[in-house]
């Protein structure tokens, strides 16, 4: 979906950056060529076109692209809709017609976006999924509804404010130290909307004109109940029953003390005492937003940690700041880790668990089926990286691949096995599975390029030689990499999960050659936990002298206890050349009598765990 940002000002700035951040391709248009990204020429190549000019200009701007791109869909974000819908229909655009009640200095996430007209196209779901998962609150109501409305909630404010404004002239000047904190505020607020164009205020009003006979007439009642006790009483015992909900008031109006110019040392030290004060009330209120996050997280079996969310956040913040952007990503990044152990504290989760990253991986594809959704995972970039976590008590399991059946033993496992203190208590056998995804639906035809990881190419050529023989493959590091280099015509290998992480189409799944792509994994945690008393299979290191039958003596208390062996492997025991550690996997728990005597006929045994086949790992309790 490409769109249009038909002009740059403060709303199209807006929502240039929410789609962009977003992944999408945007571009932005302005009569005024140093905000231009294109040139009128160019608008004809667009899906959709925002229409941020300012009302005065809707009709030009809607002829000016009516000569040009007449099949793209105008999302029209007009404050007064009688202005915007007559020229929409005249020329004969599909529309989507909303109304942002917020300004470009706002922030999208909890602000009201009222629906007026829709045309039915599969943009304006995409587009209102965007806003509704930014945290927008989203209404519908016919466009008459909507002017009336706006009359009543934008007239009625913006009327009482002018109101103040003109009974204080001349009262004050500039000097507002012994202003209350909620004189203060209205202060601002009158001060904001006189200084922003008064033609959008004049236009407003003009729908208001009942409305304001109807607020004179009502000054005039309070001012007569305001003459006597009991009647006010009376009518402040009515209004509470209706205006009930001032919960943190005391923060909009201590947000205010931020916007005050401080001077002189103390001063100064007070507004950032000030300022911390705020942040810190704030902090708790990200908490505690978190802990309702996870209780409904928790309902639609939703992750905790879900990292394009915080991706997105991240870049977002950055590009509305002119600060440090590594700092203020640091920042965010502290705060999300404090919601997130919010989060699972409030689900009982107390475990932590290492697994080969990126997010988006099979690997941690893998754990979230073992442990479920809701888990903090560690993600580390090498196998030796889980052992080191695990083993300096940063993370309580590690999940690391053993063997895989088209590549065989993971050999970088067994020696960081051998050498770290830690020990096997699980296995986990998966199936995995290969996605083609993409940005959108696509004809397998219009595929151009395929990106992924060599494994998984190679994994999937029977496919690829079938139905992608014309698109060129890249190979890339990673999953992730590869979805990153997506654009319209190409696709990418993934999992299902990182489909789901990057919202992407699947547009063909299990992809992989028929031959069955399996990995076992071991779950490992410190040396020394508790046995569980069901383990079925035990996995040993040992040595042996370099003389004949010194192999067959230990294989032979196997043989003579009846206890089968399903893995035996040699690695160099990185001494000498030729000297080489045994690896072995026995289908049974090895009784201590048993182990005496390999450690008999062996120079060095180790016990790296006893351990069992597991589909589900508790990580709630413990
Ligand atoms: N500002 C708000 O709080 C707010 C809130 C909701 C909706 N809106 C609506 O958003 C729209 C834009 O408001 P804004 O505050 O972003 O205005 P703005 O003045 O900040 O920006 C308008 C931009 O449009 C450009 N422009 C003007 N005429 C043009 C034309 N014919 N072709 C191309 N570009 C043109 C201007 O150069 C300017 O960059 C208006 O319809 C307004 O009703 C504004
Ligand atoms: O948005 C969510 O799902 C949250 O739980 C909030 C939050 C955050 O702290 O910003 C925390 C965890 C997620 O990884 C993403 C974001």
């Amino acid at each position: 979906m490409r769109i249009l940002i038909y002009g740059m000002g403060g709303m199209g700035g807006i929502f240039h950056r929410f789609f962009e951040n977003r992944g999408y391709f945007v571009k932005g248009y302005d009569l005024n060529p140093d905000r231009s990204e294109v040139s009128y020429g160019e608008i004809d190549g667009f899906d959709v076109i925002f229409l941020c000019v300012p009302m005065d200009e809707i009709e030009n701007a809607l002829e000016d692209i009516a000569r040009k791109n007449r099949s793209a869909l105008i999302v029209d974000i007009s404050t007064l809709k009688n202005l915007a819908i007559p020229h929409l229909e005249r020329l004969g655009f599909d529309y989507l017609s909303i109304h942002p009640m917020f300004g470009p200095d706002s922030e999208i996430g909890l602000s009201n976006i009222i629906v007026v007209h829709e045309s039915g196209r599969e943009e304006e779901r995409v587009i209102l999924e965007e806003f509704r998962r930014a945290g927008a609150i989203i209404s519908h109501i016919s466009v008459e509804e909507h002017d009336r409305k706006m009359a009543e909630i934008q007239g009625t404010a913006h009327f009482l404010l002018f109101l103040f404004a003109l009974t204080l002239r001349g009262r004050f000047g500039k000097a507002y130290h012994y202003g209350s904190p909620i004189f203060l505020v209205m202060h601002k607020l009158a001060s904001r909307i006189i200084n922003q164009d008064w033609r959008l205020y004049y236009h407003i009003q003009k729908n208001a004109e009942e409305l304001r006979k109807e607020i004179l007439e009502n000054a005039r009642v309070l001012d007569e109940i305001m003459k006597d006790e009991r009647s006010f009483k009376g009518l402040v015992d009515e209004l509470r029953e209706e205006f009930d909900d001032y919960r943190d008031s005391t923060i909009v109006l201590d947000a205010y003390k931020t916007t005050v110019n401080a001077e002189g040392i103390d001063m100064l030290r007070g507004y950032i005492r000030a300022i911390d004060s705020l942040v810190l009330r704030l902090i708790e209120k990200r908490v505690e937003a978190g802990r309702k996050v996870a209780m409904e997280k928790l309902k639609l079996n939703e992750p905790v940690e879900i990292s394009h969310v915080e991706d997105v956040k991240l870049r977002e913040l950055v590009t509305k700041t002119e600060l440090n952007p590594v700092m203020v990503s640091e920042i965010f990044e502290r705060l999300m880790k404090l919601t997130k152990e919010e989060e699972y504290r409030i689900l009982g989760v107390r475990k932590k668990v290492a697994v080969l990253g990126p997010p988006g991986s099979f690997s941690e594809e893998t754990a979230l089926k073992l442990v479920g959704s809701r888990l903090p995972l560690i993600y580390q970039s090498k196998v030796e990286d889980i052992f080191l976590a695990v083993e300096s008590g940063k993370a309580d399991y590690g999940i690391v691949p053993i063997e895989n059946s088209l590549q065989g033993t993971v050999l970088q496992t067994l020696d960081a096995l051998l050498r770290h203190d830690v020990e096997v208590f699980a296995e986990y056998e998966s199936e995995i599975r290969h996605n083609l995804v993409a940005k959108k639906r696509l004809p397998l035809r219009d595929i151009e390029v395929v990106y992924s990881h060599p494994q998984a190419i190679a994994q999937c050529s029977e496919f690829i030689n079938n139905y992608l023989p014309h698109a060129e493959i890249r190979y890339t590091r990673t999953t992730s990499e590869a979805i990153e280099m997506l654009d319209d015509r190409s696709a990418a290998i993934a999992s299902e999960l990182a489909a789901k992480l990057y919202r992407l189409q699947v547009i063909k799944r299990d992809i992989q050659s028929l031959t069955s792509n399996r990995t076992r994994f071991y779950i490992i945690r410190r040396s020394g936990g508790s046995v569980n008393g069901d383990e079925s299979l035990t996995c040993l290191f040992f040595g042996v002298d370099d003389r004949p039958g010194a192999l067959y003596r230990v294989l032979e208390v196997f043989y003579k206890n009846g206890i089968n062996l399903r893995k035996l492997e040699s690695r160099p025991a990185g001494t000498r050349l030729g000297d080489y550690i045994f690896f072995a996997e026995a289908e049974e728990k090895l009784g201590e009598n048993i182990v005496e005597e390999i450690k008999k006929r062996t120079t060095f045994c180790k016990v790296a765990g006893f351990f069992r086949k597991v589909d589900r790992l508790d990580v709630f309790t413990g």
